[in-house]
């Protein structure tokens, strides 16, 4: 897949409003949030360019209005985009085993999954990006950054003592300006999977049953032994979300997450307001980063950004697309 660059960033479409594939699937009972594609006709009305799509007719190359750095006055945006992203695959995850809390990191495949990530969200605003604790998320988060085309170098913020704050101060306003802070939180670490960790998926289910291995894995309040269910891993993934990370969207500023399948599948939950019958079945692919945009209160999923040359829908609002260069 090409790099990213700007040619392919924004290039006015008419809305292809196929109803998304998330909704579809919702109907179908199966909500499975792979790559939504899709425009949905709420974009007429937000105003949302869709990017390119081999389907749709292209009509001209969006008019990117300057970009504050050109001198105009950043007007705060209304809008902001959040941008959600399971880790690559992880060593663990190539094995087989139960992972959970424990810090492993990505595998090859993993790492490419989250440079592959990172062309995808490149032309998408980020201004602060929320980690967990573990390594598998950090890496994913870093890597997909260093294909940014706004090339801010992300810098994990150090505040777990005040020596640790104080050490590692940056004392020039330029070079913060080129940074993006990324803050660690273990409220968004993946569910603790408990006595499960460590063990193979398969032969866990072969030893307790597939059934029960399932309802362990995605049942909403059933949690593994001595482990948490998705609701407890929810109780302090979404309300980090809502304490820490809304006020950072309500004041404007682009949002992304790199997280885990779970704290990011309560936080879904949270967002497109499943219950708890209807998030037995979302599953998330490792390393695919998902679109939301932030306006007057609500969350609007725009799915799945498409690659720099990749056949697809992505889609900005206008006040989102004025952060553009
Ligand atoms: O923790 C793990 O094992 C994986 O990251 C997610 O596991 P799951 O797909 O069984 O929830």
């Amino acid at each position: 897949m090409a790099a990213c660059t700007s040619q392919h960033a924004l290039i006015s479409v008419k809305p292809r409003c196929a109803s998304a594939s998330f909704s579809s699937d919702r109907r179908a009972g199966n909500v499975r949030f792979v790559s939504t594609t899709s425009c949905c006709p709420s974009s007429r009305k937000l105003g949302l360019v869709c990017a390119s799509n081999s389907q749709s007719s292209v009509i001209e190359p969006a008019k990117l209005p300057s970009s504050p750095e050109s001198g105009s006055n950043p007007k705060k945006s209304s809008e902001a985009a959040l941008i959600l992203i399971r880790h690559g695959e992880s060593l663990w995850n190539e094995k087989n085993l139960f992972t959970g809390c424990v810090d492993v990191p990505l595998t090859p495949k993993g790492v490419n999954e989250a440079i592959e990530a990172g062309k995808r969200i490149c032309n998408i605003p980020v201004d602060v990006i929320y980690t967990s604790s573990l390594i598998r998320a950090q890496m994913t988060a870093m890597l997909a950054m260093m294909q940014h085309r706004r090339k801010k170098v992300p810098i994990i913020v150090h505040k777990e003592s005040e020596r640790a704050h104080q050490w590692s101060q940056v004392y020039s306003e330029e070079t913060k300006k080129q940074s993006i802070p990324v803050i660690t939180a273990w409220q968004l670490n993946e569910r603790m999977y408990g006595e499960l960790q460590g063990l193979n998926k398969q032969e866990t289910a072969d030893l307790f049953g597939k059934e029960q291995v399932h309802e362990w894995r995605r049942s909403y309040d059933i949690p593994p032994p001595n482990g948490e269910s998705l609701e407890m891993c929810a109780e302090r993934a979404v309300s980090y979300f809502k304490e820490q990370i809304i006020p950072q969207l309500v004041s404007g500023k682009h949002v992304m997450i790199a997280a885990h399948g779970n704290s990011l599948r309560s936080i879904i939950m949270h967002l497109d307001k499943l219950t708890s019958q209807e998030v037995i079945s979302l599953e998330l692919s490792t390393g695919i980063p998902m679109l939301y945009i932030f306006k007057e209160g609500k969350f609007i999923r725009r799915g799945s950004p498409a690659g720099p040359s990749e056949a697809g829908v992505y889609a900005y609002t206008k006040s989102v697309l004025k952060i553009h260069q």
